[in-house]
């Protein structure tokens, strides 16, 4: 996406009448914004030209003087198998057409055909072989399982096995023109995420980010599409989209999940044919921007209750990330803990507080309904009230056993775990049953696990004593 011409592989068209070259050369950059095409007449020369590498498609005409252009396909087929080879010929012979695609054409088009057919293939041609491409790019990082790009991650503080693969994922696509579909809950970084792979896209141009949620389909379609000049009522002056503000960038739709059916159909048209309608104007403009979308919803569970188009879905998740929340990769809890606690400081002007030692297995036993983002505000909260050297376990003991607000726990009556059983254990051997479970969750640590449960440390090192002597 960094270069001028787009796409990142060359276009080879080979015909023997100049006037055609010309002329599908204008369709192909005018209406698919095809620039990097080249083209030759003496068919002669092509292997030599692809020889030469920087030739990922060849349009080749058939009928042409010195080598046929079934020959040349097949000796394309043969010498450059990797090369996407479409047939453009006068000839409307069914037979003909067999026969090309058995010696592997990708597609035939007669040149009497209508333009919106032939540019419509080529389209879908420079798609298929990106991703042909993208996936080379991707099964080739996994297999060294080395990231090229750290630095690009940096403001993602993070130990995860499953991030790292998230990383490399990303490192593996951030230059793919293809969009990029970044999942995950609320708070868990997707936004970081989705900087990280603007900034490795080494696209020029800048990041724009629109949160789609709660725009209608008009304040959608002004956003991103702009306007001109006497569009509507009220429009005194022409509005450039954020579309034509991320040109050669990264336009990333945040809160996708919550677009409109209406709003869904114009993203669509716009990925599939990768141009645009301002408000109120009837020329086209090109895309020249890489989308990025992301969204905590479950999008294939919309797209099965009928609320997100199973056709935009395809589409957006050409490449996709997930992830992962927080609870799944408690590692993380420490090393986020001693990130915000120095941001924390740093911000508040404070001196960065010590954390007690079970502040860390503390926030392990929570499930982080909020992320990443949650834990962020529990750890400002705490250093913006905090005095002493050592940080206080108090507010984090308290936000951890609050039921959030709204949230189901706090929704619902909370069942009594007891309400099925037939016969009751006795009060001794449920407070065991309990006490285990507040040890394992503390992971052994006692302190820890008198918080949880409430009462203090010698309380239950009096009861583990009582199990031990007498066990559950
Ligand atoms: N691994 C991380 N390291 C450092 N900061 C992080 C990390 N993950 C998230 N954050 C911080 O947490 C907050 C939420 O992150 P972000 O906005 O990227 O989440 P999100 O998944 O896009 O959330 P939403 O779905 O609500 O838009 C931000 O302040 C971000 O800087």
């Amino acid at each position: 996406m960094t270069q001028q011409s787009y796409p990142a592989f060359g276009i080879l068209l080979v015909d023997d009448e100049p006037a055609w070259l010309k002329s599908l050369s204008l369709t192909l950059r005018s209406c698919a914004g095809l620039s990097n095409v080249a083209t030759c007449q003496d068919s002669r020369e092509v292997l030599g030209l692809l020889a030469q590498g920087g030739i990922g498609m060849v349009m080749l005409d058939l009928t042409m003087p010195h080598l046929s252009g079934e020959e040349l396909l097949k000796q394309i087929g043969e010498q450059f198998p990797e090369i996407t080879t479409i047939v453009v010929s006068g000839l409307n012979q069914l037979e003909t057409a067999v026969r090309c695609m058995k010696l592997g054409a990708f597609d035939y088009f007669i040149k009497t055909d209508e333009e919106d057919r032939i540019v419509g293939g080529v389209l879908r041609a420079v798609r298929m072989k990106e991703m042909q491409q993208d996936y080379q790019e991707i099964s080739s990082r996994f297999a060294s399982g080395e990231l090229r790009h750290p630095e690009a991650f940096t403001a993602i503080v993070t130990g995860d096995r499953a991030m790292l693969n998230v990383f490399a994922y990303a490192e593996a696509v951030a230059k793919s023109p293809q969009p990029l579909l970044i999942t995950g809950e609320s708070g868990v970084g997707k936004e970081l995420v989705a900087q990280a792979v603007h900034r490795l896209s080494g696209c020029r141009g800048k990041l724009v980010t629109v949160n789609v949620a709660g725009l209608d389909d008009t304040v959608f379609s002004d956003t991103l599409f702009g306007h001109v000049r006497g569009a509507f009522t009220g429009a005194e002056q022409l509005r450039r989209g954020m579309i034509e503000e991320a040109a050669d960038g990264t336009l990333f739709l945040d809160e996708i999940g919550d677009l409109s059916i209406a709003s869904q159909v114009k993203l669509l048209r716009l990925l599939q044919e990768g141009e645009f309608f301002p408000v109120g104007c009837d020329q086209p403009k090109r895309l020249k921007a890489r989308i990025i979308a992301a969204t905590h919803q479950n999008l294939a569970e919309k797209e099965t209750l009928g609320t997100f188009r199973r056709d935009l879905f395809y589409r957006l998740r050409t490449h996709q990330l997930h992830v992962p929340p927080l609870r799944e990769r408690p590692g993380d809890i420490p090393l986020l803990l001693e990130h915000f606690l120095g941001e924390a400081a740093q911000t508040l002007g404070k001196k960065k507080p010590t954390p007690p030692r079970e502040l860390a297995q503390l926030l392990a036993t929570y499930n982080f309904p909020g992320n990443v983002r949650e834990l962020k505000a529990m750890i400002y909260d705490a250093v913006s009230i905090h005095r002493d050297r050592m940080l206080s376990m108090d507010s984090f003991a308290k936000a951890v056993g609050q039921p959030r607000p709204g949230s189901a726990e706090k929704a619902a009556p909370r069942q009594n775990p007891f309400a099925g059983f037939i016969d009751l254990p006795t009060f001794s051997d449920a407070a065991g049953l309990l006490v285990a479970e507040a040890m394992h969750r503390a992971n052994g640590n006692q302190t820890l696990a008198a918080r949880l449960l409430g009462i203090s440390q010698p309380a239950l090192n009096k009861r583990l004593k009582m199990m031990r002597a007498e066990p559950v």
